[in-house]
């Protein structure tokens, strides 16, 4: 099978990885991902990965934590590390080459962010996960995701997340939101549609990068979404 893109950013949700727990870590959603990861290597994409935070803390509800907005923001970014940290170890067991690379400096346990090395590790197969977001409060790893997405010339975003693509409105608070199959980048943002914040949208606007909106707990699907396979939601101009 010839996979339709070469380099690819995923982006997965945090939140997804504490599977049926209420925080944390599921070691089975972790293994499962890194399996998932593996058959898409294993055709030659380079996978660029960007994991968020929010089964550990986001830093956005100052009124609720009594935490200033961005201090939560950068406990929200040292989450994201251990998010990644758990996906490198997964992704290791499954005998895939990884590097770690962080936004803030962390030597101890990862490469300080350096786009040039990044490309670099990507050409040799191996899987690189940016943590840490953008390393600046006030933003999603959405847009972390879309940004070094675009910095390091992938052919997309992936966004693999928990329900199946983007609807009209949320789906699991509305049960009349009907799914796109595609739809643009204005549509989205026009009609405030909150599977991605705003900035990642502008961003993935601005600079032409598709996005493609999946279902990551649906066994096959990241290698059907590398097929060009009819699935979730496709964002383009
Ligand atoms: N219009 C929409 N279409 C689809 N999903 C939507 C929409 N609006 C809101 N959502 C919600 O967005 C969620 C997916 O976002 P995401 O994968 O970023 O999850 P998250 O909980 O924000 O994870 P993270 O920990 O990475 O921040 C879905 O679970 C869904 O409930
Ligand atoms: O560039 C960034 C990325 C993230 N944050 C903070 O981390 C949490 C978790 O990220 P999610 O995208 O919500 O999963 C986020 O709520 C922010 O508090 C950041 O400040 N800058």
């Amino acid at each position: 099978m010839l996979p339709k893109y070469k380099r690819v950013l995923l982006k997965l949700s945090g939140e997804s990885l504490m599977g049926e727990n209420s925080y944390g870590l599921d070691p089975k959603v972790l293994s499962s991902y890194a399996k998932e990861i593996k058959q898409i290597t294993s055709l030659g994409v380079q996978v660029a990965l960007v994991v968020g935070g929010g089964n550990i803390y986001r830093g956005m509800n100052e009124a609720e934590t009594g935490i200033e907005r961005a201090h939560g923001d950068y406990m929200g970014m040292l989450a994201t590390m251990i998010n990644g940290m758990a996906m490198q170890s997964a992704l290791e067991k499954e005998g895939v080459y990884t590097r770690l690379q962080s936004a803030i400096q962390m030597e101890a346990i990862a490469e300080p962010y350096i786009r040039r090395r990044a490309m670099r590790h990507l050409e040799k197969g191996r899987v690189v996960i940016f943590g840490a977001g953008t390393g600046n409060p006030y933003f999603t790893t959405d847009t972390a995701g879309s940004l070094r997405a675009i910095e390091i010339k992938a052919d997309v975003i992936l966004k693999g997340t928990r329900v199946d693509g983007i609807y009209t409105a949320d789906p699991e608070k509305d049960p009349n939101a009907v799914k796109y199959n595609t739809i643009t980048y204005k549509e989205c943002i026009a009609n405030n549609l909150k599977i991605m914040d705003m900035t990642a949208f502008t961003l993935c606007m601005e600079n032409n990068l598709p996005i493609i909106v999946f279902d990551m707990n649906k066994p096959g699907n990241l290698l059907n979404v590398i097929s060009g396979g009819d699935v979730g939601t496709l964002v383009t101009a």
